[in-house]
């Protein structure tokens, strides 16, 4: 048993995670496990843990993507991007295309600019609510309403391998984020749970978003949740294909093709590399 873990934490746009390798794991990644490794006071303190290489059928490489409260994760743009810069660190990819497996689907990622730009095809946006999944008969999910605290909110849903409720509001704030986001993220409307955005469309290519992620809670960047909400943007003819999604830890361009695939381009920071005390799940 090995009595120490290696690890490496990457942080994007401020959405940090500690990447984990299987070669270096003698134990199962349990919810209480995961819980502590992610305490910002009793562990090391992340969003998330993105558990691989990993084999995969189709594709060369899989990954498993969990959140702070334990949960898996179909899908995690900051993660993937984060990933494939950990391949690279690692030259286990060079500066080629290559494709990752996920929960949520087959997506591919390039790295750029020496490992600072990472460019991920993250998949097809869904509006159906069978695949995201929203309660209620078979729809695309634009423009309804949903009452919390006795907040009635106009809202869309997508996902993008994991689910996500956008509400455009004219100004967003933290404050809301944290306010509504804890109480939409359990609303019976998800049957899964939901990522949530509160969005403001500030020009045809430019949105601002506060987030509430789902099995997180508020954090200052999501790749999958600037795909969802720029998605609707661009599904309402707010905005155009191309969009720059400007969140509190930084902004990621997105371009959405005419079949609603999405291409995210964000940057990538490591943070260290370190090796994790057994000690941690004693307390
Ligand atoms: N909490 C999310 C996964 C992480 C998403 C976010 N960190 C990103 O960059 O996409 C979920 O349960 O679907």
């Amino acid at each position: 048993m090995f009595a120490q873990v290696k690890y490496s934490k990457y942080h994007a746009l401020g959405n940090d995670y500690l990447v984990i390798s299987p070669e270096n794991l003698a134990f199962e990644l349990t919810p209480e496990k995961i819980q502590r490794i992610c305490h910002r006071n009793f562990g090391i303190g992340s969003d998330g843990i993105l558990f691989g290489p990993l084999p995969a059928k189709n594709a060369k490489f899989g990954l498993r993507i969990f959140n702070p409260d334990g949960s898996e994760a179909e899908k995690s743009g900051n993660g993937l991007r984060i990933f494939c810069r950990y391949l690279w660190d690692n030259q286990i990819v060079q500066e080629e295309e290559f494709e990752i497996d996920t929960l949520g689907g087959r997506v591919q990622g390039r790295v750029t600019e020496s490992g600072r730009s990472v460019r991920v095809e993250m998949g097809r946006v869904s509006f159906q609510s069978e695949k995201i999944p929203v309660t209620g008969d078979s729809r695309e999910v634009l423009q309804e309403s949903i009452t919390v605290a006795d907040q009635i909110f106009s809202f869309c849903a997508a996902t993008i391998g994991n689910p996500h409720c956008v509400i455009q509001l004219p100004e967003v704030t933290p404050e809301i984020a944290k306010q509504y986001g804890s109480l939409l993220e359990i609303h019976p409307y998800f049957p899964n749970r939901t990522n949530v955005q509160f969005m403001k469309v500030k020009d045809r290519q430019n949105i601002q978003i506060e987030i509430w992620e789902r099995g997180a809670g508020y954090t200052l960047a999501s790749g999958s949740s600037s795909s969802a909400a720029a998605a609707v943007a661009h599904k309402l003819n707010l905005c155009d294909s191309e969009i720059t999604v400007h969140m509190p830890g930084g902004q990621i361009a997105i371009a959405i093709s005419d079949d609603f695939t999405v291409t995210m381009t964000g940057s990538v920071t490591k943070v260290a590399e370190g090796l994790m005390s057994l000690e941690v799940f004693e307390y």
